[in-house]
């Protein structure tokens, strides 16, 4: 596929550059802050950027009719309105976390949130001390599962790619469910499975927890 990246000079989007050229496909539009190198039209374009970005992917989006994969976080409701409105023009898959296990954890989530309704909860979340947004976009994700008030402890430090846990205890147990990312590379595997999903949509608003359903990871 043709592909363009937002953010390309980024931690992600360099990441991202390299697991789709590894896979064949061929970069054909980049955009960073201060550059935009425009060859050729991309079928999908992947923003892992910064939500300032998000207007520009958009008329980009719509310029070249190509459909979008966006892993940027710290969205507000302006930006979820700038990709519902988007997505009835292409195909957009959005997630705050394009690994396959944390997708699974929301699942598992929402059934022992149910069962240990009575336990306290909360969620700690670690990542890199470069990392701008706080609390992490999968925190939120977590807790939105949860569906109850839980305190997010966000901490900062070192190279972390990202590890979640959320705990459920009661007076004589606990209980960690935990995620680490090993590397940044899972995200963008995920990412590349996203653009292959909406490579031939036409249009539609969809998460990475719909793909790995439809496809049975
Ligand atoms: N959904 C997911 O699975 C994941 C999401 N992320 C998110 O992706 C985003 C990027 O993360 P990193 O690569 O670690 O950050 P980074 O700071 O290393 O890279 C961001 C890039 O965006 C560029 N940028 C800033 N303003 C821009 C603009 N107006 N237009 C175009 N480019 C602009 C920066 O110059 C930089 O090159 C963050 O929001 C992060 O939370 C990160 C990892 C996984
Ligand atoms: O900025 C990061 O690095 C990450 N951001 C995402 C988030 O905010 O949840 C996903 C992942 O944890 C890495």
């Amino acid at each position: 596929m043709r592909f363009g990246v937002v953010g390309f000079k980024g931690k992600m989007g360099k990441v991202i550059l390299d697991v789709f050229s590894n896979d064949g496909h061929t970069p054909v539009l980049l955009i960073d802050k201060d550059e935009i190198i425009e060859e050729d039209f991309p079928e999908v374009i992947v923003d892992f950027s910064t939500p300032d970005a998000l207007e520009k992917t958009s008329s980009y989006c719509e310029k070249y009719n190509s459909n979008l994969v966006i892993g940027t976080t710290a969205l507000t409701e302006k930006h979820l309105k700038i990709l519902e409105n988007l997505s009835k023009k292409v195909a957009v898959v959005q997630s705050y976390n394009f690994s396959i296990g944390i997708n699974i954890l929301l699942d598992l989530l929402e059934k022992a949130t149910k069962m240990l309704k009575d336990w306290d909860c909360e969620i700690t979340e670690i990542h890199h001390s470069k990392k701008k947004d706080k609390p992490s976009g999968t925190a939120i994700l977590l807790k939105n599962a949860l569906n109850r008030e839980v305190k997010i402890h966000s901490l900062r430090l070192g190279g972390i790619p990202g590890d979640h846990t959320v705990l459920f205890s009661n007076e004589g147990e606990l209980i960690e469910i935990k995620h680490r990312a090993i590397s940044r590379k899972v995200f963008a595997l995920g990412a590349l499975k996203a653009a292959k999903f909406i490579l031939n949509k036409k249009s539609g608003f969809y998460t990475f927890k719909d793909i790995i359903k439809e496809a049975s990871i």
